[in-house]
């Protein structure tokens, strides 16, 4: 058995972790093993998992792969992702199900695959299929224009409750975008009278999309998903909440919640930096609502911090504000800015390893993961938290090669172990082998 020496846990413990092939046998001081695999008082974490990525597989391959994306969640200590159905085909029946399980074969960690929902979905074959939530639904348009109607929400809601799946929610209702935003609106019919104001309504600067896809629209989304939930038995969880509001809807309703890297750490303040390159769904909010959505994960409020990882190719990207794809990149940034922020605000480790392990792996039921305790598997990462360096897209591992986080600090790990393997180590950029697993998969 191999034994990880004097580690420090997230909560300051200095302690020994034996592993046992694929799991934790014991966590304890001076135990035995044949082999050592010294932390020197290095910060040990267990595996991040990010419950929301696109690794965009079927269908735009040239995006992202399981490869790449896999290769990118271990480099950043992510050791199980789970993957969104707004892929070509969507994943909205069996056999699309398994279709995306095939690709998934090349993940290097483990991974869920979700279930979602459109006009054409078969709830009865993609039920059958062992779904790690039903979802993200999308109650407004995204990538893949998988949009929904209320009925067919609340039918989904209905059968998810009836097979005991969760569901997870992209909370923005369309019918509050601020459609005088936009090009080619009202306000710019004048153009056909061919009056000279027209040209000056038409807005082009990225903020733009902030302003189309205004707040009150996610905020009104969320209270429309604690009524359908309060109706039924569902466990219901909202994807990507971009503002504090949705977050204490959520949470006085009984929801949990998700935030994102890009929400905690952009606001509408970077598109001057960003660009197009900052557009996204939902987008990003003020820099009050930013702050506002950070304390609430300092103090306890947010439940995950997952990346709504959303590779788009930097040509795709660099497009006007109505016509680029919206997604950013993030699955390998997540730990490293949060633990870098650890050191600059007032976010503990705890506090890290609690929103991107212990918590998504408790509120998706993910049995034997999120925890460094015998019994669980041996998926864990070694930080050096005096050791930040500043990010940069090239050295990322996503097949985009950018990253809305350029510039900022991170805390990347030096290794990262899945189920006992190891599948990055820092030095020498080495990758394990694509051995990742279905979390709700038979062989679990
Ligand atoms: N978030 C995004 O802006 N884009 C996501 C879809 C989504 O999560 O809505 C994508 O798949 O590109
Ligand atoms: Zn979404
Ligand atoms: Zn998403």
């Amino acid at each position: 058995m191999r034994v990880i020496r004097d580690a420090t846990l997230a909560d300051g413990r200095v302690r020994d972790v034996r592993i046992d092939d694929e799991e934790i046998d014991a966590v304890g001081v001076d135990l035995d093993g044949a082999e050592t695999i010294d932390a020197d008082e290095r910060l040990l974490l267990p595996g991040a998992l990010d419950v929301h990525v696109h690794f965009r597989q079927p269908g735009a391959g040239h995006k992202e792969t399981w490869a790449t994306g896999s290769r990118s969640a271990a480099a950043g200590g992510v050791t199980t992702v789970v993957d969104q159905p707004n892929t070509d085909p969507p994943t909205v029946t069996g056999d699309a199900y398994d279709g995306k399980e095939a690709y998934a074969d090349d993940s290097l960690v483990d991974y869920g695959l979700n279930g979602g929902v459109t006009e054409s979905w078969d709830p009865d074959s993609l039920f059958a299929r062992p779904l790690f939530a039903l979802g993200e639904v999308f109650l407004a348009d995204s990538t893949g224009e998988m949009g929904i109607d209320a009925d067919r929400f609340t039918d989904a809601v209905d059968r998810a409750a009836a097979a005991g799946v969760p569901v997870t929610v992209h909370a923005e209702d369309a019918s509050l975008f601020d459609e005088s935003v936009l090009p080619g609106s009202t306000e710019d019919a004048s153009a056909e009278m061919d009056d000279p104001r027209a040209e000056a309504t038409a807005r082009e600067d990225a903020d733009a999309w902030s302003a189309y896809r205004r707040a009150e629209a996610e905020i009104a989304a969320a209270e429309r998903t604690v009524e359908v939930a309060a109706d039924t038995d569902a466990q219901v969880h909202l994807a990507h909440t971009s503002t504090p509001e949705a977050v204490d809807i959520a949470r006085d309703g009984g929801l949990t919640c998700e935030v994102t890297p890009h929400h905690l750490f952009r606001s509408r303040d970077d598109y001057d930096e960003l660009g197009t390159f900052g557009r996204m769904n939902p987008p990003l909010r003020s820099e009050s609502r930013r702050a506002a959505l950070f304390e609430r994960l300092v103090d306890g409020r947010v439940d995950v911090v997952a990346t709504d990882h959303a590779p788009h190719t930097r040509e795709e990207k660099d497009a006007d504000v109505w016509n680029a794809p919206s997604g950013v990149p993030g699955v390998e940034t997540m730990v490293p800015l949060l633990l870098a922020a650890t050191r600059t605000t007032d976010l503990t480790v705890e506090r890290v390893r609690t929103v991107t392990a212990r918590n998504p792996a408790e509120v998706f039921g993910v049995a034997g993961k999120g925890r460094i305790a015998a019994g669980y598997d041996a998926d864990l990462a070694l930080y050096d938290t005096t050791d930040a360096t500043e990010i940069d897209g090239d050295a990322l591992h996503s097949k985009c090669g950018w990253t809305p986080f350029a510039g900022f600090e991170g805390v990347f790990p030096e290794w990262t172990m899945r189920r006992g393997e190891l599948v990055w180590e820092r030095d020498g950029e080495a990758f394990g082998n694509a051995n990742g697993r279905n979390v709700r998969g038979d062989d679990r």
